[in-house]
């Protein structure tokens, strides 16, 4: 009852305040007339064009027809999803500043606190110094410090990593009063002394140039430091944690084998005068026999550690290397947060990923620009955008998997669905009673009771201090606390895919919840994106294996009838989870025409043919609609290129392996595993390869087998021409020579790679795997015949 009244209190004073100040957010709707018009066009293109195959079939080949028209159908199939996210933008407009109003002065205390975590793995990949200047950013936030904890967790339990964090907040005890003093809007001190953002240091005041001096001499003094302990891996351990160093993972044996290390590094003292907020970092306990799930596992663990010791009712998570690059990236998320008219509008903000350093005109195709800029206001026209992993404010409420506040849901199907969830028996039966909630989150009484404050919306206030929960936080961390419990099931994290997030964020989805895209001017977050060939093709593998998980799990897309989502927002997340299998069918279009080539059949209409002009139309639709797409949102032509020509290389690569992987794992020959990106060196001026490299890796057979294939083709359908037979060409095959080139110039880094040395040549491992590919693919066609 006491709850009932609290929350009405509370809602009452949002409406007053609401009435009496301007909105803190502004939603614009977009309906796009272009898009829809050339939509139109596309789709009775490809309408034409499936009618054309249908009416057409093959009498020399039912089986290259039979494959021709599968492909065909995938494709327009996936055009439809993808459409689904360029029928309407919406975008949001934040006013932090009318926030900063409204809160200002006594009203700072409705303010409510924020966990923030962030993660890191492996101080090598991940260097030390990158995650200590995340850190750094997010002490400098602009929100009150009483307000918002900063917790790091270390799956490499790496006193390396400790050790750099101890060393940081000694910085940060100068760094922080610097940034607030002078204003500083990049707070990121790698970033902030670059030579990019050099031009802070002209400022005329003499005062803060002396500063300014001093700073960065203070920061690379920290940044040697730091280097040195990476370099020598001697950390001067005994004056860092006088209560012992048990647990820290010494020897690399122990990093999947040792205890849990709590240490509060900076613990704010609630006084007016303290600049930094808490500070905590946690390495959960590893034991080889125990599954750990990566990314989503660590997650749980935070999560239950923030909630035993500040239960703040949001949580903002980071990877190491994604710094606050606006400082006011918290108060543009409570702009939602604390205006939407029902707290169902927003499960979670998500805010884009960035990346500085991004190599010009994204060479490997891994900067996003289309997703970012296009499909994500679509998705925030349907339920909201997808949980990309970092840079995401969450509501702990929805994390936890409670439904939106309960006056919303008389509908009979939402009933339906919770009704087969652990989470909502307890809510009907008890209004979230402790006890219900022990069986949910485990047997940590006070856990328990901190979840009920969240589910019950009815915390607020200062808080508390980490110290005094220590023992608390060491026993959620254990890792055999999630046994018999829903986490990584109905709560928080979930488990079996290695892109927690977008399964995460669609569980959220699913429960009812919306989320939003924040695009603020001044970028609020920024990181690294993969600076070359191999790399980028390991990240893009694991995404495609863990979206193709998602989809062969229990949450897949397309099931589960009483679920409380859009169906057009399970098509966005079909789009995405389908990938793999897109895959196959582009690997199969992207032989076909060479196959026929080498046989002398044709699938595709002859010059002569009616038929040839909407091949043609519809060809030269798809790629320019993709141009005129960079364009518009201020791309070059090259980047479009690099895009398109990346799709195919990716296409044919990681999500080909990705499909392979899961496969095997289906069959349960092998588990699917979460490889960590290299960060780079965190060096500001270090840039990363541009040129296309190659390594012994898997990865790269596939594109090689298709470049032999149609290089081979190549050279039969021009024996054919040069052999005069040019009406034979002209009628059968030029369509099929045509798609042939078309492939190889799409496979362009590979045909550099066939002729260059080194790294930047195919190694031999990789040709000979291929051409024995290419000649049993070719093989198996002929003897088909
Ligand atoms: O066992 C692990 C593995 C990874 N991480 C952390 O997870 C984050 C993401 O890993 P990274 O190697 O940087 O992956 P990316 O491909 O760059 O990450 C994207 O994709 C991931 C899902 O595959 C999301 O979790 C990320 O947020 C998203 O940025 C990093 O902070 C890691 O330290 C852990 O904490 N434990
Ligand atoms: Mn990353």
């Amino acid at each position: 009852m006491l709850s009932v009244d609290r929350n009405l209190t509370l809602r009452m004073e949002k409406q007053m305040i609401a009435i009496n100040s301007p909105p803190l957010y502004e939603k614009i709707v977009e309906k796009p007339k272009l898009y829809r018009a050339y939509a139109f066009l596309h789709f009775v293109l490809t309408l034409s064009f499936l009618g054309y195959r249908l009416l057409n079939p093959l009498d020399e080949s039912y089986r290259i027809w039979i494959l021709a028209f599968a492909c065909e159908i995938w494709f327009a199939f996936q055009w439809i999803l993808e459409w689904n996210m360029r029928w309407l933008f919406v975008d949001y407009k934040t006013y932090p500043e009318r926030f900063a109003q409204r809160y200002s002065g006594e009203s700072s205390s409705k303010l409510p606190p924020v966990d923030i975590i962030i993660t890191t793995a492996d101080p090598f990949k991940e260097p030390a110094i990158i995650t200590a200047n995340t850190v750094l950013s997010v002490l400098a936030i602009d929100y009150p410090v009483q307000k918002f904890a900063c917790y790091i967790s270390d799956d490499g339990a790496s006193t390396i990593t400790f050790y750099s964090l101890v060393e940081t907040l000694r910085f940060a005890k100068r760094w922080v009063p610097f940034c607030r003093k002078f204003d500083i809007e990049t707070r990121a001190p790698f970033m902030y002394f670059s030579k990019q953002s050099a031009q802070h240091s002209k400022k005329s005041d003499p005062n803060f140039l002396r500063e300014w001096q001093e700073m960065k001499d203070e920061y690379e003094g920290l940044k040697r430091r730091i280097q040195k302990a990476s370099q020598t891996q001697d950390v001067p351990l005994d004056s860092i944690c006088q209560d012992g160093v048990d647990g820290f993972a010494h020897r690399s044996s122990d990093i999947r084998n040792h205890s849990t290390v709590i240490k509060v590094i900076y613990e704010n003292s609630g006084a007016e005068r303290d600049i930094l907020p808490h500070v905590v970092y946690v390495a959960r306990e590893k034991r080889p026999k125990v599954d750990h799930h990566y990314k989503a596992g660590a997650m749980n663990v935070m999560a239950r550690v923030s909630g035993v010791m500040t239960n703040s009712p949001f949580i903002l998570n980071l990877d190491c290397d994604m710094f606050v690059n606006n400082s006011k990236a918290i108060q543009h998320a409570m702009c939602f947060f604390l205006d939407c008219k029902s707290e169902r509008d927003c499960g979670f903000v998500q805010f884009p990923q960035l990346f500085y350093r991004s190599i010009k005109d994204d060479p490997f195709g891994n900067q996003m620009k289309i997703f970012l800029s296009t499909l994500a206001r679509g998705m925030n026209g349907l339920q909201g955008p997808v949980y990309c992993g970092t840079g995401c404010f969450h509501r702990r409420k929805a994390l936890y998997g409670a439904p939106p506040a309960a006056d919303q849901y008389n509908n009979k199907d939402v009933r339906e669905f919770h009704n087969h969830a652990k989470v909502y028996h307890s809510l009907k039966a008890s209004s979230w009673s402790l006890g219900a909630l022990s069986s949910i989150f485990g047997s940590s009484s006070a856990l328990a009771a901190s979840a009920q404050t969240t589910m019950r919306n009815t915390q607020f206030g200062v808080l508390s201090s980490p110290s005094s929960t220590i023992d608390e936080a060491l026993n959620v961390a254990s890792c055999r606390y999630e046994t018999n419990t829903a986490w990584g099931k109905e709560v928080g994290w979930m488990y079996g895919s290695t892109v927690e997030d977008v399964m995460t964020g669609f569980k959220v989805h699913c429960l009812g919840w919306h989320s939003v895209f924040c695009v603020p001017e001044q970028p609020a977050f920024m990181g690294t994106a993969p600076a070359n060939g191999p790399d980028c093709l390991v990240q893009m593998k694991r995404w495609v294996t863990g979206l193709l998980e998602i989809f062969l799990s229990k949450l897949c897309p397309f099931l589960g009838i009483h679920r409380n989502i859009m169906v057009r927002q399970r098509m966005m997340y079909a789009y995405f989870t389908l990938w793999g299998i897109l895959s196959v069918a582009t690997f199969f279009y992207a032989i076909l025409p060479a196959f026929c080539l080498l046989s002398g059949k044709s699938f595709l209409p002859g010059i002569s043919k009616p038929s040839f002009a909407i091949a043609v139309t519809l060809f030269v639709s798809i790629y320019g609609f993709k141009l005129w797409e960079f364009l518009r949102i201020g791309g070059s032509i090259r980047e479009w290129w690099n895009n398109q020509r990346m799709r195919l290389i990716q296409c044919l690569s990681p999500f080909l392996l990705a499909t392979f992987d899961v496969l095997m794992k289906l069959l349960g020959v092998s588990d699917t595993v979460f490889v960590v990106t290299p960060k780079g060196s965190g060096d500001e001026d270090d840039c990363g390869e541009v040129d296309f490299t190659f390594d012994s890796s898997s990865l790269f057979i596939p594109p090689t087998t298709v470049l032999f294939i149609n290089l081979a083709a190549i050279v039969s359908g021009s024996v054919v021409f040069v052999a005069g037979r040019d009406d034979i060409f002209r009628d059968k095959l030029f369509a099929e020579y045509f798609c042939s080139v078309w492939v190889v110039i799409n496979l362009w880094p590979f045909v550099k790679g066939l002729v260059r040395k080194g790294k930047r040549g195919i190694p031999w491992s990789v040709l000979m795997k291929s051409a024995a590919l290419a000649l049993l693919l070719c093989g198996c066609s002929w003897r088909q015949n």
